[in-house]
Formats: structure tokens, sequence, C-alpha cells
């Protein structure tokens, strides 16, 4: 638990001009709404086929409400409360209150002025809100032709993963317990770098992967600053009770990140976990909105399963009926709790989403996939590099959990003493540039 009276430092904003968060807001978002308009553009015929005068005339609407949201951003306006009416609007319209009270001097909540990960979140959330405001398009995701593209662009990638994850199953049996921990370790590592592939660090360009993923892997580990990953196969090892005797149901929690090679990595993992007994349940976690360009949603989520079923390669379908079959049986499960798609702090979650954090308190292992998840876990501040984890979750610890992030946003802790210098005239843009990677782990039952 966090120490009483203790603040925790500022927040990344663009109000320190030059700084990352500054040019996100200033180049990268933008940039981003713009395509999400050029999207609504092309597809302008598709929306009169199916709803006809009314499908055209939403489809203006909402470009002319996006339009309105890229100018607001631009000239640095007051942030606006929601009018959608949905499940979250409310907590997204007390959250609002909520930063006023952080303001100085009086000054409105603001676009270059208010944290980054609240005015980030929020135009993912104002996107959803012009799709809302005019039905019949509040089912449309902007950001699926992305991901897709991303998916079948990393194709090779899949097979090759596939191939080798059907290989290991075949093998399991006669797995000693030293073969199984590094087969297990190759693949959270994969499920890491997986994380280099998401489409809003890129605005959306290709970022797909296409080499064997597992080959890459030993010139990779040099890019891993802090590896807490055997900490992970102990709390597996120790929560599953001995092997054969199968006492405990182990349970892993998996906050996705983004869909296309992402979550094929992700999936793998999943799968590995059950068949070979570490774990007996997983319950995925993803966005109910479109979110972050390339986020996973309920709809990504299917659509990657039955894709990879009727892929025409036997290892990549045989994988695909496989998780189609743990969905069906309840072996896998997926849920997307709105407080995802909230701006908050993951510390917050106790008091404003105390549902989800006691689910995830029943818990054995979660993991936090990517970089957003990251900031969200470390409230996305000016942090020390050498600050503990543990003590930047400020008492966020419903279970034994991990991160698994590419650095793409300056925040990062849990670092050694002059590592961080170390690494900036090294690399100047360690810390955005995608390059370097975590496995943060961090347990309830640790001491301090
Ligand atoms: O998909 P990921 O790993 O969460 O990365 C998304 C990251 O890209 C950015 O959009 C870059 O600004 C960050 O805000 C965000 O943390
Ligand atoms: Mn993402």
């Amino acid at each position: 638990m966090e120490a009483e009276g203790m603040l925790p430092p500022q927040s990344l904003s663009a109000k320190f001009e030059g700084s990352f968060a500054y040019l996100t807001v200033r180049d990268r978002l933008p940039t981003i709404l713009t395509k999400v308009v050029d999207t609504l553009h092309r597809n302008k015929d598709n929306f009169y086929k199916e709803y006809g005068e009314e499908g055209t005339e939403a489809e203006k609407r909402a470009i002319s409400f996006l339009s309105r949201l890229r100018n607001e951003l631009q000239t640095d306006k007051p942030v606006l409360a929601l009018t959608d009416n949905a499940e979250d609007t409310q907590a997204w319209n007390e959250y609002m209150e909520r930063q006023q009270d952080l303001m100085e001097n009086g000054q409105l909540v603001s676009w270059f002025k208010s944290p980054w990960l609240y005015v980030e979140c929020y135009m993912y959330r104002r996107i959803q809100e012009a799709l809302y405001m005019n039905p019949p398009m509040h089912n449309f995701d902007p950001f699926k032709e992305g991901k897709t593209q991303s998916y079948f662009e990393s194709q090779q990638a899949i097979k090759y993963l596939c191939t080798y994850l059907q290989e290991l199953i075949t093998n399991m049996e006669n797995m000693t317990e030293i073969q199984l921990r590094e087969n297990f370790l190759k693949l959270i590592q994969v499920s890491l770098w997986g994380n280099k592939c998401d489409l809003s660090i890129s605005a959306g360009q290709d970022n797909s992967q296409k080499l064997s993923p597992i080959d890459s892997l030993p010139d990779l580990q040099r890019f891993i600053l802090v590896d807490d990953s055997s900490m992970v196969w102990s709390t597996l090892v120790a929560s599953q009770g001995s092997r054969s005797s199968g006492m405990k149901h182990a349970r892993v929690d998996i906050i996705l990140d983004n869909a296309g090679f992402e979550l094929v990595t992700d999936l793998v993992l999943a799968d590995f976990l059950i068949s070979s007994g570490l774990a007996k349940q997983i319950r995925f976690h993803g966005k109910s909105i479109p979110w972050f360009v390339s986020d996973v949603t309920k709809q990504d989520f299917e659509w990657t399963i039955k894709q990879t079923m009727a892929a025409n390669h036997k290892w990549m379908s045989a994988s695909g009926v496989q998780w189609k079959h743990f969905m069906k049986e309840g072996t896998w499960s997926y849920h997307d709790h709105p407080f995802w798609t909230l701006p908050h702090e993951f510390c917050d979650m106790t008091v404003d989403a105390a549902n989800l954090y006691s689910t995830l308190q029943t818990s054995d292992l979660i993991l936090f996939k990517g970089d957003l998840n990251y900031r969200k876990l470390t409230g996305d501040r000016k942090w020390e590099h050498t600050v503990r984890f543990d003590q930047a979750l400020r008492g966020f610890q419903p279970a034994p959990l991990c991160s698994l992030r590419t650095l793409k946003a300056d925040v990062q802790v849990g670092l050694q003493a002059g590592h961080a210098e170390k690494l900036s005239t090294q690399d100047p843009d360690w810390m955005t540039n995608g390059k370097y990677a975590v496995v943060q782990f961090s347990s309830p039952h640790r001491e301090q």
C-alpha cells in the first residue's frame, strides 16, 4: 500500500512542450482522426447500400462531428461532457469533473493542459460518441480494416507459430519440467514481442510481423530491460499444485492489447498454458468499443479464431479449431468490462470498478499486455526510473500480475540505478521507439 501522504509525481501531459505527450497530441492524434474520417468517406457507398438515405445522412453527420473534434483538439479547446447516454457516459463526465478539480488557476480541462492519458482515452471515446449519436453507425468499427489487414500481413509468422505450437502439443507428454519451462519462457517472449505490432504508435501504418517469431528471440533478448519471467513461471507452478495431482485449478487472466499478430501470440500462449496443464482456465479481457486503433474487441476476438480455423494451412486450422473448442467448453472465455475503456489509472479500480477488481482478485496470475496497460498500471506519471514497480502500482495488487510491454511512451520504472542514463546515451529514443521491452512482475504475496 502507498505510504500515506506521499503524492505520486505529476502526470505526463502535452503541457510539457516538446515532450512525447505533446508531440502525440499535436501530431499523432489529429492524424488518427483524419484517418477515421477517410474511412467513413470510403465506406459511404456501403452505408447507403445497407441503410439507404439514413445511412448517408448518418455518415455525413459523423464526419462533421469528427472534423469539429479535430478542430477542438488542435485549438486546445476545453474538453466537453459526453451527451450520448451510454453505459459509461456518467463515469466519463464524473471523471472530467475530477480532472477539473485538479486544474490550477481556474483553467479548464483541455487537450494540451490535462493529463495525456486522459485526453488520449477521451479522443477514442469521442470517436465512439460520433458513432453512437448517429445510428445506424453505432456498431461500425472504423479501425476494423487496419486490424484485419495486420492479421493477413502476418500470415507467414502466424503459420510458423501455429506449427510450432502443434509440435509442442504433440511432444508435451514427454516433456521434462525443464523443457516445459523453456518453452513457456519462449512463448511469453513471443507474446511480449507481439506487442511491437500495434497500429496506434505508427498512426495506422503497417507494422506487421513477417519472420519466424521463434527464431528472432535470441537476438531480441538484449532489448529486454527487466525480465521477471522466472517469477511468472514460479507463480504458475506454485498455483497449480504438482503437475500430476491437478489439485488446484489455476486461472490466468490476460488483459489483451492489440488485434492482428499480437492477439495470435496471446492465443498461442494461452493454448500452451491449457495444453500443458499449467492453467485450467483462461479469461481474456478485451475492449467493448474500438480503442487505440488496434485494440481487440469481441468482434476481433471471434473473427481471429474463425479466420484461423478457416486457414488453408493444416496447423493453423488445427489451432483455430482447438481455440474454438476451448471457448465452447468454457476453458477460455472473453470479457469486456467497461472499465478497460475508461481513462482511469488502475489504482482507481478498487473504488471505480470494485466488481472487476474482485474478479481479478480470484485469479492466480494476471498478464497485462502492452504499452497502454503499462501506462495505466503506473498512472502515466513522471516516475524516477528507479522507483520500484510495486510502488508505481500504488496499491493496485489484485493478484500476482505481470506486464508484458514494449516501450512506446516515456514512463518506465523498476530499472537499476544508472541503466536509464546509459540507455539515453546509447539510444535517446529508447522509451518510445518500441525497440525495448519489459517483463515486470508484482505479487501481493511477495515480501515488499
Ligand atoms: O498498443 P499499445 O502497446 O498499448 O500501444 C499504444 C501506445 O501507442 C500510443 O498511442 C502512442 O502514443 C500510446 O499512447 C499507447 O500507449
Ligand atoms: Mn493497443
